[in-house]
């Protein structure tokens, strides 16, 4: 949208004050006033974009915790998306923390007690037999082109919530990656939980139900799938923290049929890589050369591994089996060794070790192997954090790393920031400053032992995904391969801070992250060319263009009322 686009509207009334894709407040023209019949609905003084942004910060500012402001913002969302957008552009940083991880931990863990209005598509399992036309209803006649969703087993690090995530996940969409709001979709998969407090408690809006699994739940998701293959052929299909069984095994399942994401598998794997390719460039050393721990082998854990270890195979041409050794991953059960037997997880295969190995040996099968026996005996570069179990990364543990690498790369990614495996401040006292740092939510910076700050990359999916869907959408690719993923997360990293001064940030800011993304979207649909899966009839060399000329701006355009308009 911009501010001299003319939108022929079909809503008079109270349907177009309701709509907040059309509503304007105060600043509809006393022209648009008069054609939609809302001369008598609103006071008299007709107020600009700024105007209202200036409003809206003052009514912000009156809520004092973070969970208020965020349910404030939650509101306005639902009145008006051009003032909601416009308003978080201007104060991205400061907001994205209130919109996003980690008070939307809260706010999703608060979802029945705070709820008001509902947004977006509720699927429940009881009402399957009406999914199609439920779908529909919400679909039909409209331009859709990315569907985000969520059946809440795994939200942020806080576990299976029933409900939720999907609406921030599309917010951020359209606020870092450009994209129309009216092009999305968000939908709730509802198919019950495990969670005790939320079954017992009495204002709960989700099924209170156990949550189903095995067929029963595949065949609920499959019928969704093909809803949108069927109706919205041309759609992305995002996927959001679903549980570690589901993941990957619905991403596989689906991968060549639809073009579908999975954004803690992937868009966790792209960030991250992104971040390691600014580190190694500081460290002058290369991927392939690490010897990384990966603590916390879920979702995130498996898909961080699977991206680097591509990217090792790709960009450093190692052999795969080569690759796979570069990792140590532990989880609840210590180092993933092949004497666990049973307890190992399906699908980890490629990177259990053998308890044989050389610096393993001294374990014999029966230990218990932890985080600081494989510290001490691997002597890792990077050590990654995505285990939810906060403190996890002790100053023992730092410190022993730090004893045998001139710049320990440390990434404590879980979310939201209590959950954090070690605060990064202590993580860079006990380095004395050297460690290269990035963290899954905001933290202020730390100080170096020369008093310089030291700013802490915000090393968070969402620094990246809102640009591969572009990307994707951009060039109209039926699916996302593996090397656009790649391709979006080298030009994330060749904007890296850290690239001009090693005492910097490994990724670019988030009050950044718009134009960042434009970059990421403009790799992603070239790499997709260069592929040969652009489904558009321009030519690569339009790409960055279009991709200007398709995002999505917050700005209210001039409407005209025209009954066979858009509603
Ligand atoms: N920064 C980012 O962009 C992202 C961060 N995350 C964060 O990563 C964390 C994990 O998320 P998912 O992988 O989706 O969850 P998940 O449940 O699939 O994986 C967590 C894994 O950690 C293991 N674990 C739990 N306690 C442990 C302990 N004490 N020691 C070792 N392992 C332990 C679990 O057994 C599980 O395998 C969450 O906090 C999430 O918010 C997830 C996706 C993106
Ligand atoms: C960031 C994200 O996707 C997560 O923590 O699950
Ligand atoms: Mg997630």
């Amino acid at each position: 949208m911009n501010s001299n686009q003319t939108f022929r509207v079909a809503l008079r009334d109270e349907g177009i004050i309701t709509s907040p894709r059309w509503n304007k407040g105060t600043a509809f023209t006393d022209e648009e006033r008069r054609q939609f019949g809302i001369t008598g609905r609103l006071p008299f003084r007709v107020n600009s974009l700024e105007d209202q942004c200036a409003r809206v910060y003052d009514q912000l500012k009156t809520h004092e915790s973070d969970l208020r402001k965020n349910a404030f913002m939650q509101s306005l969302k639902a009145q008006n998306w051009v003032l909601y957008y416009a308003f978080l552009s201007k104060h991205l940083k400061e907001l994205m923390p209130i919109i996003y991880t980690p008070t939307e931990a809260d706010a999703i863990a608060q979802y029945s007690h705070l709820f008001r209005r509902s947004e977006g598509l509720f699927l429940t399992l009881p009402h399957q037999d009406s999914m199609e036309e439920d779908f529909l209803h919400h679909v039909k006649g409209r331009d859709i082109h990315l569907v985000v969703c969520s059946d809440a087993e795994a939200i942020l690090g806080i576990g299976d919530q029933g409900v939720g995530i999907s609406t921030a996940k599309a917010a951020v969409y359209t606020l870092i990656g450009g994209i129309d709001p009216a092009k999305t979709i968000s939908v709730t998969l509802d198919v019950g939980t495990n969670n005790e407090d939320l079954l017992k408690d009495p204002l709960y809006v989700g099924w209170p139900h156990e949550r189903v699994r095995g067929e029963v739940y595949d065949k609920f998701i499959d019928k969704f799938v093909q809803l949108v293959r069927k109706y919205l052929p041309h759609s992305l299909l995002h996927f959001e923290d679903f549980g570690v069984t589901n993941a990957q095994r619905i991403l596989e399942l689906y991968h060549d049929q639809h073009a579908v994401f999975n954004d803690d598998v992937q868009g966790t794997g792209a960030v991250t890589l992104a971040a390691l390719m600014t580190a190694v460039g500081v460290t002058k050393t290369r991927l392939a050369d690490q010897r990384i721990i990966v603590f916390g082998a879920g979702s995130a854990g498996l898909g961080i591994t699977r991206q680097l270890r591509d990217a090792m195979v790709k960009t450093d041409n190692v052999k795969r089996e080569d690759a796979n050794k570069r990792f140590w991953l532990i989880d609840r059960f210590g180092l993933l060794k092949q004497s666990l037997g049973d307890k190992l997880r399906k699908g980890l295969d490629d990177f259990v070790r053998a308890d044989d190995e050389e610096e393993l040996k001294a374990f014999g099968k029966e230990k218990e192997v932890t985080l600081l026996d494989v510290v001490k005996a691997v002597k890792p570069t990077v050590l990654i954090g995505c285990s939810t179990a906060p403190g996890t990364f002790t100053e023992e543990v730092i410190k022993e790393m730090a004893k045998h690498c001139e710049r320990p790369i440390i990434l404590p990614l879980s979310n939201p920031s209590r959950l954090v495996e070690v605060h990064p401040h202590k993580a860079n006292e006990w380095t004395n400053g050297k460690a290269l740092l990035a963290t899954g939510s905001p933290f202020p910076p730390a100080k170096m032992p020369n008093g310089k700050d030291y700013n802490i990359a915000e090393c968070n999916n969402a620094l990246i995904y809102p640009g591969l869907g572009f990307g994707a959408m951009l060039s109209q690719s039926r699916i996302l391969t593996d090397t656009m993923i790649i391709a979006g997360a080298r030009r994330l990293a060749a904007l890296a801070p850290a690239l001009k001064d090693p005492d910097e940030a490994l990724l670019p800011d988030f009050g950044d992250s718009p134009a960042v993304n434009l970059e990421v979207a403009v790799a992603v649909a070239e790499q997709a060319f260069d592929e040969g899966n652009a489904g558009v009839p321009w030519g690569k060399e339009e790409v960055r263009k279009r991709a200007e000329e398709m995002r999505w701006h917050p700005i209210y355009g001039t409407y005209v009322y025209d009954p066979h308009g858009e509603v």
